[in-house]
């Protein structure tokens, strides 16, 4: 299945790495540690399209004209609570990036996103937003907060995860098409409890061992 603004990140680092977290032998600490490695990867790749703008500078030998990433500083939005996994990795990239966030959990029963915090800066018109989430299961949580994020104003969106499942792409791109996703991978298929097969279980439960 070919899905046009799917990219999938692929690099050695990041498929050796993924292949720990997905392993259910990784304890906590290392899974944390590796989740926030492989997000500083994925981020060197979604940043390659950033604007640059020339600027004049001097060093300790003579002046010379050098590059600066120009525009607003971007705006990194985790969804809590897995996606905070992810944010360090790639803060230790851009450190001056603004960080929002979405706390959306889904209803253990009928999958469905609940919504229970969202904060971003005010001025967002023109900055470029990357949503984060380690997973893209059914699609559900991932959507809402693209949609709670558009309605804000928000219109630069990049969405970032570790593992999508076709069902998620399919939904996600259905929903907002101007939003490119990036993976570390993709997988096989949801099973019946709507988990992400092969996947790596529960990420938010396994970062923060709340299982
Ligand atoms: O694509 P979906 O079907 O919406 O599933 C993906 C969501 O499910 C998990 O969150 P969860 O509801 O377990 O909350 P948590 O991150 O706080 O653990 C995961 O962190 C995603 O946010
Ligand atoms: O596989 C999955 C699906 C949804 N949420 C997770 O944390 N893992
Ligand atoms: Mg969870």
């Amino acid at each position: 299945m070919k899905f046009e603004n799917l990219v999938i990140i692929d690099h050695p680092l990041i498929k050796h790495k993924l292949t720990y977290v997905r392993d259910k032998n990784t304890p906590k600490k290392e899974f944390k540690e590796l989740v926030d490695e492989i997000a500083m990867l994925m981020a060197y790749e979604i940043t390659k399209d950033f604007p640059i703008e020339e600027v004049e500078i001097e060093t300790p030998v003579c002046k010379t004209k050098s590059w600066v990433v120009s525009g607003k500083k971007v705006v990194l939005v985790p969804i809590l609570r897995a996606g905070l996994g992810m944010v360090d990795g790639i803060l230790k990239l851009m450190p001056s990036a603004r960080v929002g966030h979405i706390g959306i959990y889904r209803d253990p029963k009928t999958v469905k996103p609940i919504t229970y915090y969202f904060k971003i800066p005010t001025d967002c018109e023109d900055r470029d937003f990357i949503l984060i989430d380690p997973m893209l299961a059914t699609g559900g949580s991932a959507i809402e907060a693209a949609r709670i994020l558009k309605e804000s104003g928000v219109r630069n969106i990049k969405f970032m995860c570790l593992i999508a499942a076709p069902e998620g792409v399919e939904a996600f791109t259905k929903a907002h098409p101007d939003i490119k996703i990036y993976t570390a991978a993709l997988d096989e298929r949801l099973n019946e409890k709507k988990y992400i097969v092969p996947g790596l279980g529960d990420a938010g439960d396994r970062l923060f061992g709340t299982k």
